[in-house]
């Protein structure tokens, strides 16, 4: 069935995971009969580029909704949960790439190469998130796996980079490096709550009651939602690391049934949204900098895992800012404008 063009808002247009989209978009197969970019009024009068032309930033605020059919948010969780109901009143649908909804039962939690029908859903609330970068990359990565051979348990470590905290976590490294390489003690940290150059930090969010970070709750609970496995064994420990872009993580897996590592490579070598880069022999494995502006999860250093029954290795790694974030908020945008 043809649609009419698309009518489409970027909130948080100016941001890291904003200006992420922006080149997604540009790359991405939608009609679109406007684009506007919306950011907080500090930024209004900003024009940022956006497939040759120069589009203006406007300052979110009451009406910005108006005539537009579906908006993606890049904003603090805070920012979204008090205009996504406002944006759904104007008829427009939100794709949210926040924390803000992802835990609402009535709100679908989505990564396309795993279950994109859950889409259907976003009438209730008007309303579809996206997971956090790393259950984006670990969802693509174990679906297959899951398919395959079922999945019992799940232990994951995330490498994550500054990137992840947004564009002040990335001048705090800048800065932080640079003063160390030129004999100056850095200030104390201003995002990430320690020198993060140099160093590894293993917090990733602020810490929970139970002695969990936001991260690795959301490990847990969105890896589940989004497999449609709620009993699933994961345990997770987010660090920190002093990595401008791109995110890994060390992922420990019990099958439920067998599942040897040779035959996993080839499941996950037919798998949507993987690239398996794996040849150890040639010291071939992923790294951050590989992932950079790739569409795919990369996964490798595949092997058993000989002290657990039915166990396997691997090491994964992905764009946090395109992968985890606009590629997924972009596919999911399109799939709510093919169901408007
Ligand atoms: N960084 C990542 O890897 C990922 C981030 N996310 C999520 O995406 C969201 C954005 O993250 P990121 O891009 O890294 O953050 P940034 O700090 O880089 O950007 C934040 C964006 O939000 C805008 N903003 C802030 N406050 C308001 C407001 N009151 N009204 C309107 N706009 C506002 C900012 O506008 P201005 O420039 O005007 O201040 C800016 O465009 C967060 O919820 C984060 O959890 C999700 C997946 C990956
Ligand atoms: N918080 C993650 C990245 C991210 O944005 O995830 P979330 O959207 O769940 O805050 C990090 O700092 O690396």
């Amino acid at each position: 069935m043809p649609t009419r063009p698309l009518s489409l808002a970027l909130v948080g247009a100016t941001g890291l995971v904003g200006r992420a989209v922006l080149d997604a978009l540009a790359e991405a197969d939608l009609d679109l009969s406007r684009l506007k970019l919306l950011a907080s009024p500090r930024s209004k009068g900003t024009r940022l580029e956006w497939n040759e032309e120069e589009l203006p930033v406007h300052a979110l605020e009451e009406g910005a909704f108006q005539g537009v059919d579906v908006a993606i948010f890049c904003v603090p969780a805070e920012v979204a949960r008090a205009w996504a109901p406002k944006a759904w009143s104007a008829g427009c649908a939100v794709v949210d790439g926040s924390p803000a909804f992802r835990a609402e039962p009535d709100v679908p939690l989505v990564v396309p190469e795993v279950n994109l029908d859950a889409v259907d859903g976003f009438r209730a609330r008007g309303v579809v998130a996206s997971p956090s970068p790393a259950v984006t990359a670990l969802a693509v990565a174990l679906a297959p796996l899951q398919r395959a051979a079922g999945l019992e348990r799940v232990v994951v470590a995330t490498y994550q980079a500054a990137s992840g905290a947004g564009h002040r976590a990335v001048e705090q490294l800048e800065r932080e490096a640079t003063d160390l390489m030129n004999g100056r003690e850095p200030e104390a940290g201003t995002v990430v709550p320690h020198r993060l150059a140099f160093n590894l930090v293993p917090q990733v969010g602020s810490f929970r009651p139970d002695g969990r970070t936001d991260e690795e709750a959301s490990l847990v609970d969105e890896t589940r939602r989004v497999l449609g496995a709620p009993g699933l064994g994961v345990a997770a420990t987010a660090v920190r690391v002093p990595v401008f872009f791109g995110l890994g993580a060390a992922v420990n897996v019990a099958t439920a049934r067998p599942l040897p590592a040779a035959e996993a490579r080839e499941v996950l070598r037919k798998a949507p949204g993987v690239k398996v880069i794996d040849d150890p022999a040639a010291q071939v494995y992923p790294m951050p900098m590989l992932a950079v502006n790739d569409d795919a999860v990369l996964v490798g250093r595949v092997r058993d895992d000989p002290s657990q029954r039915h166990g396997l290795d691997l090491f994964l790694v992905s764009d946090d800012l395109r992968r985890g974030a606009a590629t997924n908020l972009v596919r999911i945008a399109a799939a709510v404008a093919a169901r408007r």
